[in-house]
């Protein structure tokens, strides 16, 4: 008797009523099909990071149109303003509306010595929506940051002189923590989705805090980019083409380093690592020091430490630089980094 064909996972309803309804749902139905295939959604439920903002209240909508009955909702409450709690009342209540699930955490977001409190709550609240993803049985998580907010990301890197890693800016899929996230509308104007909304009569929070102009990146939202905006006309999508350049040279970048340690060994000979060009050697410790220690040297420090191989060229010559909380040392032949001084 022959077998019983698997089920097929549930196909898309029609990208183009859900488009209807709402814009970004044919970007939905495109980036489901460039990363999941053309078969349609990923076997468990698809998860939403839905802060109640515009955005994500939005992709929830679109998602929920798309593939009814997938859905869920993942929220963080980020316990540093007093609009939390009404925060999350309002993501639940449209969760029920909708009759989606809704999975909340609640962390403690506080930053730590020397850490902005932007970077403090980004890294709480990913790590939260790993761990809720990771319960709910979710491969992936969407989250709906937008072409306005690649720009802002590119802006905010060269306001720190970041080197290609920060230029390439979000990339449209990722994993931390074992999760998968996944940004659909990197290539949306977050206007168009607002409007959307706002014409729909659909509600959504204002996070009060996307006003105050002591973060960086909401001195760039409200002052810069609106300069850009009137000066060039289509400056988002430029910097998202310069960014989209950038994270294809850092993927050059990253198998040139592969090839290089795979000659210095990992952790580095230091003998093997002269042989290279300055600018390998740079490639390749950067790319170490990432990949097996998480960590990033500032260019001062890797300009250091690129001073020190050159110069260890006898039997007792040492080696040791300070990189985040550990340090690079000689080891005999190699070098080796040792987390915490
Ligand atoms: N508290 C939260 N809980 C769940 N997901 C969140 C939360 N905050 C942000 N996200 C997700 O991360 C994305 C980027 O965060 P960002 O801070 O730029 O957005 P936001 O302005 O808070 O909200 P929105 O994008 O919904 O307008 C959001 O689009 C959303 O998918």
């Amino acid at each position: 008797m022959a077998a019983s064909p698997t089920p097929r996972p549930k196909r898309a309803r029609s990208a183009d009523a859900a488009e209807a309804a709402l814009p970004g749902a044919q970007a939905l139905a495109d980036w489901a099909l460039r990363h999941w295939g053309p078969d349609g959604v990923p076997e468990g439920p698809v998860a939403v990071a839905f802060s109640g903002g515009a955005d994500s209240t939005a992709l929830l909508l679109a998602a929920h149109a798309l593939w009814p009955g997938r859905v869920i909702a993942l929220h963080v409450h980020h316990g540093l303003q007093a609009a939390a709690d009404a925060f999350e009342a309002q993501v639940r209540e449209r969760c029920a509306r909708l009759g989606l699930a809704c999975h909340v955490r609640r962390v403690d977001a506080r930053a730590a010595p020397g850490q902005s409190p932007e970077d403090a709550a980004r890294g709480a609240r990913y790590a939260a929506l790993a761990a809720l993803a990771r319960e709910a049985g979710a491969d992936w998580v969407l989250l709906a940051q937008h072409l306005d907010d690649q720009a802002e990301t590119v802006l905010l890197a060269l306001s720190r002189g970041a080197g290609l890693p920060g230029l390439a800016a979000m990339p449209e899929a990722f994993v931390r923590e074992g999760v998968r996230f996944g940004r659909p509308w990197l290539g949306l104007r977050g206007q168009a989705l607002r409007d959307a909304l706002i014409e729909r009569g659909e509600a959504f929070v204002d996070d009060p805090s996307n006003a105050d102009l002591r973060f960086t990146r909401n001195r760039i939202r409200h002052r810069l980019s609106p300069a850009w905006a009137e000066a060039f006309e289509g400056y988002r999508e430029a910097l998202a083409r310069s960014a989209a350049h950038a994270a294809q040279a850092q993927r050059l970048l990253d198998e040139l380093a592969a090839i290089d340690l795979a000659a210095t060994g990992t952790p580095p000979r230091i003998a093997a690592l002269q042989a290279l060009s300055r600018e390998r050697q740079a490639n390749a410790l950067r790319h170490w020091l990432r990949q097996a220690h998480g960590v990033a040297p500032s260019a001062a420090q890797l300009a250091e430490l690129l001073d020190q191989v050159q110069a260890c060229r006898t039997r007792g010559h040492a080696i040791r630089l300070k990189v985040a909380a550990g340090v690079v040392c000689r080891e005999g032949a190699q070098l080796a980094y040792t987390p915490s001084i």
